[in-house]
């Protein structure tokens, strides 16, 4: 039986900025299927826990940064994992803090998003096929989840001992780039109710929900933005100062997790929760849709097109 056999890697770890490998963990191997929407950022590592669970990890940009966020493969990185057999999804993202008692190095755990980006990512895995469907999206991280993980996320944090706080219950904006934005903009973010803001969590979370994966979101603070009147403007500089203790804390973190996460994975409830939430989502089947669409949603949703 292949190491990655669909019964064993059900945790997704998605890495961005500063965070190209999980390498506390044990390298077992690199995959790299071959989607429908292409092939992912990078193959994917396949790592194992001490007991020998095994999850698979994905760089967002490409291990060496080489993908803009705009550029990002979001469909074939979420189709991918779910081919792997991954039913949950703990992705990572560098972000900018909209709120003062946010600061850099503070991480956080956003239960709502603010769509800023541009219409030019592609969104869906239905976009231009001849089936049609409409995911709930009123709650884009899978709350089971992101409840399970605040109090788990908060005794890693403590445990690491370098005084980093867990916010929970923020709103992030998610903008397209890839330069960053006007003091006008950032201020409007946060009238508008944003607490936090980066490049990356959509349309990932959007097509997480659409294959039917758990999806929740660890924002590890890098930066102000450029709200702050007598402070300068965010620069990447500033960002790559903080990325490398924020990695390391985000590493910590997973391999304190991932073992319990895999297991409650295993077990279903809440951590499995998407699971049959696109079945009243999809227009019900018809003549004039096109076997070569339905082959193409098999490869993710293959209970509603096999
Ligand atoms: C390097 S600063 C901007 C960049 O960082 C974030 O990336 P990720 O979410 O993958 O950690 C942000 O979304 C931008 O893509
Ligand atoms: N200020 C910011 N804006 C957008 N994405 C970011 N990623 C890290 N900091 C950011």
């Amino acid at each position: 039986m292949a190491a990655e056999s669909k019964e064993n890697v059900l945790v997704g770890v998605i890495g961005g900025s500063g965070l190209y490998h999980l390498d506390n963990l044990t390298f077992v191997k690199h995959v790299n299927p071959e989607t429908p929407w292409g092939f992912p950022s990078s193959p994917i590592t396949i790592c194992s826990l001490p007991s020998g669970t095994l999850v698979a990890f994905l760089a967002r940009h490409g291990p060496g940064h080489i993908i803009s966020p705009s550029s990002v493969p979001s469909r074939a990185n979420i189709a991918a994992l779910k081919s792997l057999g991954v039913r949950t999804i703990l992705a990572f993202s560098a972000v900018g803090s909209l709120r003062e008692e946010i600061p850099p190095g503070d991480f956080a755990l956003p239960t709502q998003i603010i769509d800023r980006t541009k219409g030019i990512r592609p969104a869906s895995f239905f976009d231009g096929l001849s089936v049609v469907a409409h995911a709930a999206f009123g709650d884009p991280f899978s709350m089971g989840l992101v409840r399970w993980l605040e109090g788990r996320v908060k005794k890693a944090l403590e445990e690491e001992g370098r005084g980093v706080k867990l916010h929970t219950d923020k709103c992030i904006v998610c903008m397209e780039g890839p330069q960053f934005s006007t003091r006008a903009e950032s201020n409007m973010y946060r009238m508008w109710g944003g607490d936090l803001i980066n490049m990356s969590v959509l349309p990932e979370a959007k097509l997480a929900r659409e294959a039917e994966l758990g999806y929740a979101l660890i924002a590890t603070a890098t930066d102000y933005d450029s709200w702050r009147p007598h402070e300068g403007a965010v620069t990447a500089a500033e960002v790559f100062k903080v990325l490398q203790a924020n990695a390391n804390t985000s590493r910590h973190v997973a391999a304190t997790i991932l073992e319990e996460m895999h297991a409650a994975a295993a077990e279903g409830g809440i951590l499995t929760e998407e699971i049959g939430s696109m079945k009243f989502s999809i227009m019900p089947r018809s003549e004039k849709q096109k076997d070569e669409d339905r082959q193409k949603l098999a490869y993710i949703l293959p209970e509603y097109f096999s």
